[in-house]
């Protein structure tokens, strides 16, 4: 039986760079990843992808801002925002993974599935918000945004900008998972748990509701991993491999770690809270509760990284 892969696209990888932020410009990033992915799929891979949606959904919620404060149009919801990047990027996804099948003459198709992701509402995030979203600002530029939106709270960003930040709390349960799962065991490339999922939570008759949030699509990704027993998780992102000392002269990169090594790594300081540090920890979770393995790489190191040749290899 072919191995199953839950492929996790972050929503950073998919703006190379701040000229680069246009939709045209986010969907060549989503092509040039789908072929990868594809590439994997040619190989025999079944593939759930999911998706990140940082900076899409702080610019669907600044635009919406904008627009009530100058033209009264009505506000929307965060986690409303969030439904919206599923919609978009899933569209460009779902596109372009089809693009690719015709191209290679794979009998394929792929399938977004709009996913809820239960939270808890007491969770402690609610009060305390650090996922960063939208737009990188400078120092100078975060002061002026913070005197005219006392509310936002903006932090630095692993030392690449400010960024307006807001509740994270920790993804429960994947409402659509079994979907998901048949969806791919039966042959469809499915796109799911876009932006970690939309944040909703279980009222006390069982119905669900959505809730302002932002999930991180790591852990929501690594949740989905373990719930279809992936065969392994894999986090493509901004770099080819992992690194300890990130960024100093002395930087190093990992090959192949074991848990043991990288929790005491964690406890170090080497991974980045609010970029790699999430990444690490949806590993560890997905090892944890039974994955094999797991890897971390960016978009164009994908097939070669899953054939054993770079990124980063993470073992129970
Ligand atoms: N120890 C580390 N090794 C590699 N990259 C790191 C490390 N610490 C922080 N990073 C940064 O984390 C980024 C990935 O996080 P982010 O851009 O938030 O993810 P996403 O691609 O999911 O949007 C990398 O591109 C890199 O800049
Ligand atoms: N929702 C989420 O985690 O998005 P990013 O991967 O873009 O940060």
């Amino acid at each position: 039986m072919s191995e199953l892969l839950v492929v996790a696209i972050g929503g950073n990888s998919l703006i190379r760079d701040e000229a680069h932020q246009t939709v045209e410009d986010q969907n060549d990033a989503v092509c040039e990843t789908a072929g990868h992915i594809a590439g994997l799929i040619e190989r025999g891979y079944k593939v759930i992808i999911t998706h990140g949606n940082g900076p899409q959904v702080g610019f669907i919620l600044r635009r919406a801002e904008i627009a009530t404060a100058v033209a009264g149009i009505h506000r929307v919801p965060l986690y409303m925002c969030g439904a919206d990047t599923q919609g978009s990027i899933g569209y460009q996804i779902q596109q372009a993974m089809g693009n690719e099948f015709k191209k290679r003459g794979l009998n394929r198709q792929a399938v977004t599935i709009i996913t809820q992701t239960v939270v808890a509402v007491d969770d402690p995030a609610f009060q305390n918000p650090t996922k960063p979203i939208g737009s990188f600002y400078s120092a100078e530029q975060a002061e002026a945004i913070k005197k005219e939106n006392p509310g936002w709270v903006l932090v630095n960003d692993a030392g690449r900008g400010y960024r307006r930040v807001v509740p994270s709390p920790v993804p429960q349960e994947i409402i659509e998972k079994d979907i998901i799962k048949r969806l791919a065991h039966d042959g469809y490339c499915v796109i799911g748990v876009g932006g970690g999922g939309i944040p909703v939570i279980r009222q006390p008759d069982g119905t669900l509701l959505g809730i302002d949030a932002v999930l991180d699509k790591d852990l929501a990704t690594s949740l989905l991993a373990s719930e279809v027993h992936a065969d392994m998780l894999v986090i493509s992102t901004g770099v080819p491999k992992v690194y300890l000392n990130y960024g100093r002269p002395e930087e190093k990169a990992l090959d192949e770690v074991h848990l043991p090594d990288l929790k005491k790594y964690v406890a170090e300081g080497h991974f980045a809270p609010g970029s790699m540090l999430p990444k690490i920890q949806a590993v560890i979770s997905f090892l944890e509760k039974g994955g094999k393995k797991a890897i971390i790489t960016n978009p164009e190191s994908l097939e070669e990284a899953v054939a054993g040749k770079t990124g980063t290899h993470i073992y129970p």
